[in-house]
């Protein structure tokens, strides 16, 4: 470790972010090498290697790290060895291994190499990686085969040339027209800058809490202004924090950010740092955030990839490795948290949207994290569904001490059960503490005044006119009492 960062504030963070669409942009690419392969005539017994040209165009795209790079290539290794012609196909797979080296290689280590706006990478990568990889590849053919030199030096090692040659030829060719595709797409990072590396710095988190946001100003790829501006904000454990705001004041941004996606999987650029379990978030991988801080989305559904309740209950716990009465175990009793057990084998697609929406949070809760986030649950939920959503998140919080974060509109169901009342506009937090506070600040200030509950509001008119009450009206039992109060005499002015 070389430098000791102790304040958060300075920290810049640039991430590339799309951790999985290298696997998205490889797979098209991929799939692409092998049609072009099937169909492309060959000129004079010559054609260029296809799959080369486009594995090399996928790892100079997305920067894979080198273990992703050999994914990508072992994959185009089995794809030339299905569609083979050759005596010793098996060859690919060796030949491909040293191919993911030299192109990931190019891909992080040569610089563009610029003639005006023009790259020469791609050229030279196409050229030296099939060279690389025709050699292996022909070597290793000679050697099976037992074939003698003279067809090794003057047929095959002039025939790599060649291929070479046309693969420098082809693949600028494949990567412009994909460069462009994929940056139409928002697919592609902004620019070639590489991911900021904070391994060599020891960041330390200055509040304690199991999620600290210190100092965050955080700026979407493709965007001029930043969506959070300066954000601090400390979770302890066992909190329930309700976080609200107008449209576009930034509260999913910080619950990603709190969750990791920022920047792991949005990009981005970021100044200052969230912290999770002492550790910051770029110091974390995307699959330790995610067993620690379950993240349900707005758009839940998205979140379904399977047919039956059990199935989506079982998936992420397999790809975990978990065994099946470990499974068994976590999905029971993750399906009971959320009162649907006995569900396993209904089809996800009779549940209603409440009882979806409680098998994600199943599904997320089976991998037993610490903090649960919700952004916005109940958009699409009726009153009756809002507060059984909120009764079962209460519960959680309450009974099973899971820490809670929620982005919400609809406040009355929300804020009986907050510790925490967030309220954010144009990207900072402009208040926050016990609802009661946050709420007077949302009156007087009139921001987001419309989405006071009308119980609430209701006090606060009644106090304008010079009641004053022994609880605030958060939620009916208490109004009730604090009126009865009144009445016996707890009136000011009257
Ligand atoms: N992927 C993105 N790329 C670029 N800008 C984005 C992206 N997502 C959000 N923004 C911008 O960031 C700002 C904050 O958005 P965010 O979604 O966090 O707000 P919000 O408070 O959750 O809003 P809402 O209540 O409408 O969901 C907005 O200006 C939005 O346009």
């Amino acid at each position: 470790m070389e430098a000791m960062k102790d304040v958060s504030k300075l920290v810049f963070t640039k991430a590339r972010g799309g951790r999985f669409r290298w696997l998205t942009i490889s797979t098209l690419m991929l799939a692409i090498g092998m049609l072009l392969h099937l169909v492309s005539p060959s000129v004079a017994g010559f054609t260029p290697n296809w799959m080369i040209a486009t594995y090399v165009v996928a790892i100079l795209l997305t920067k894979p790290d080198y273990k992703k790079c050999l994914g990508i290539c072992m994959v185009a290794a089995l794809m030339e060895v299905f569609t083979s012609k050759s005596a010793f196909p098996y060859g690919d797979f060796a030949s491909e291994f040293f191919g993911a080296y030299v192109a990931g290689f190019f891909a992080h280590s040569v610089p563009p190499i610029r003639i005006g706006k023009f790259s020469l990478r791609p050229a030279l990568a196409g050229f030296v990686t099939t060279l690389v990889s025709g050699f292996v590849f022909v070597s290793i053919l000679t050697l099976v085969m037992g074939l003698p030199m003279s067809v090794y030096v003057y047929g095959m090692l002039p025939m790599v040339l060649l291929v070479g040659v046309g693969n420098g030829i082809i693949t600028p060719f494949l990567y412009f027209p994909a460069l462009r595709l994929f940056k139409t797409m928002h697919y592609m990072a902004e620019s070639d800058v590489e991911d900021s590396d904070h391994s060599k710095i020891i960041l330390k988190q200055e509040n304690e809490g199991v999620i600290s946001v210190e100092h965050l100003t955080y700026t979407y790829p493709f965007s001029k202004e930043p969506a959070l501006k300066d954000v601090s904000m400390t979770v302890q454990k066992g909190d329930f924090i309700v976080v609200t705001g107008p449209n576009g004041a930034g509260k999913t941004t910080l619950l990603m950010s709190m969750a990791g996606a920022i920047p792991h999987y949005y990009g981005g650029t970021m100044q200052g740092m969230v912290y999770t379990d002492g550790k910051a978030v770029t110091q974390h991988t995307i699959a330790d955030l995610a067993s620690s801080i379950g993240v349900i989305l707005a758009d839940y559904k998205a979140q379904i990839v399977t047919l039956t309740v059990g199935e989506e209950m079982a998936f992420t716990l397999e790809n975990h490795g978990f065994p099946p009465e470990e499974i068994r175990r976590r999905s029971e009793e993750a399906l009971a948290k959320v009162h649907l057990t006995g569900l396993e084998d209904r089809k996800v697609a009779t549940l209603s949207g409440g009882q979806c929406q409680r098998l994600v949070a199943a599904a997320v809760l089976a991998e037993e994290p610490q903090v649960l986030v919700f952004d916005e649950p109940t958009s699409a939920l009726d009153p009756e569904g809002i507060r059984e959503f909120y009764e079962m998140v209460g519960e959680l919080n309450q009974k099973e001490g899971l820490t809670v974060i929620v982005a919400e509109h609809h406040l009355e169901a929300a804020l009986p059960y907050a510790t925490e009342f967030v309220l954010m506009d144009q990207g900072e937090i402009i208040s926050s503490g016990d609802p009661e506070k946050v709420m007077r600040f949302m009156r007087k200030s009139h921001v987001y005044e419309e989405a006071i509950p009308d119980m609430y509001r209701a006090q606060l008119e009644l106090e304008e006119h010079g009641f004053t009450f022994k609880n605030p009206f958060l939620n009916v039992e208490a109004a009730k009492e604090s009126i009865i109060h009144s009445f016996e005499g707890g009136r000011d002015n009257a």
